[in-house]
């Protein structure tokens, strides 16, 4: 068992606090480490633990994680996150391919990439209608196929609220509206600031709750939940990253040999 940063090849444990400038996790179950190793062979680069906007942290500082990414030569962002399922047809468990995203905190006027642009990572108004590469969604689905989670595997459009609480029904019923199929509190500010400074992105939600979109339910989401999915599904999601991985790295390698 273990994350999949856990299981990297030649792993070099890099703890957030001697990293200058570098924000501290507070969130429970998010270690606070960047992990470096080989995946399958490929370099790679992990995060155990993110930063989110309810820590305190304004949205720039939450994504600069992933400038520091490009900065360090990766091309390739793979963004995961726990999300409550809004969709009715996702069961707890399930995986979501990310095929868009409705910036909730960006209606409000709060992204990342406010204030003076580093035209050095990016232009001043990035497109976002492309955000998530359609050739990763698609052979995401073809890996899912092959490792038998077709099932599990679905497609959808996420969304970030600031947190730190749950949602009410209200809430719920009105992001259902909007279209809106897996509801998280993280992703949508590094996929901005990743795309930003051309990354390839893709991203995947975990479903660890059904969000509750009745007043006559007695459940409560709660964060133990969250973390106990997670757990239960961290083999399945190696393999399913591993897998992705790999491709990236062939059709990389079949670009420049
Ligand atoms: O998005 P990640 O970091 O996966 O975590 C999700 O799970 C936590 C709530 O249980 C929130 O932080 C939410 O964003
Ligand atoms: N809502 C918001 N964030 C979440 C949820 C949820 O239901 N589950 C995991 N993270």
């Amino acid at each position: 068992m273990g994350s999949l940063a856990d299981v990297l090849d030649g792993k070099i444990e890099v703890p957030y606090e001697i990293i200058p400038h570098f924000p501290r996790s507070t969130v429970q179950g998010h270690a606070g480490k960047l992990v470096f190793g080989y995946l399958s062979g490929v370099p790679v680069v992990c995060m155990k633990g993110r930063f989110h906007y309810y820590e305190g942290y304004p949205l720039w500082k939450c994504a600069m994680p992933v400038r520091v990414m490009k900065l360090l030569g990766v091309t390739h962002l793979v963004a995961t996150n726990a999300a409550g399922g809004l969709n009715p047809k996702f069961e707890v468990g399930d995986i979501m391919l990310v095929k868009d995203h409705i910036n909730l905190m960006g209606f409000a006027g709060n992204n990342p990439l406010q204030g003076p642009n580093d035209e050095r990572f990016g232009p001043r108004f990035p497109p976002m209608n492309e955000a998530y590469d359609k050739t990763l969604i698609r052979e995401a689905k073809r890996i899912a196929k092959e490792l038998g989670l077709e099932n599990i595997v679905h497609e959808g459009c996420y969304t970030c609220l600031g947190g730190p609480n749950f949602e009410t029904v209200a809430e719920l019923k009105m992001l259902s509206m909007l279209g809106a199929d897996s509801v998280g509190m993280s992703t949508v500010h590094e996929v901005i600031t990743g795309r930003h400074c051309d990354l390839t992105v893709m991203a995947f939600s975990l479903i660890t709750n059904k969000c509750i979109t009745a007043y006559d339910s007695n459940d409560n989401p709660n964060h133990e939940e969250v973390m106990d999915v997670g757990k239960m599904r961290q083999d399945v999601l190696k393999l399913f990253v591993q897998s992705i991985v790999k491709y990236i790295k062939q059709t990389e390698d079949s670009i420049n040999p």
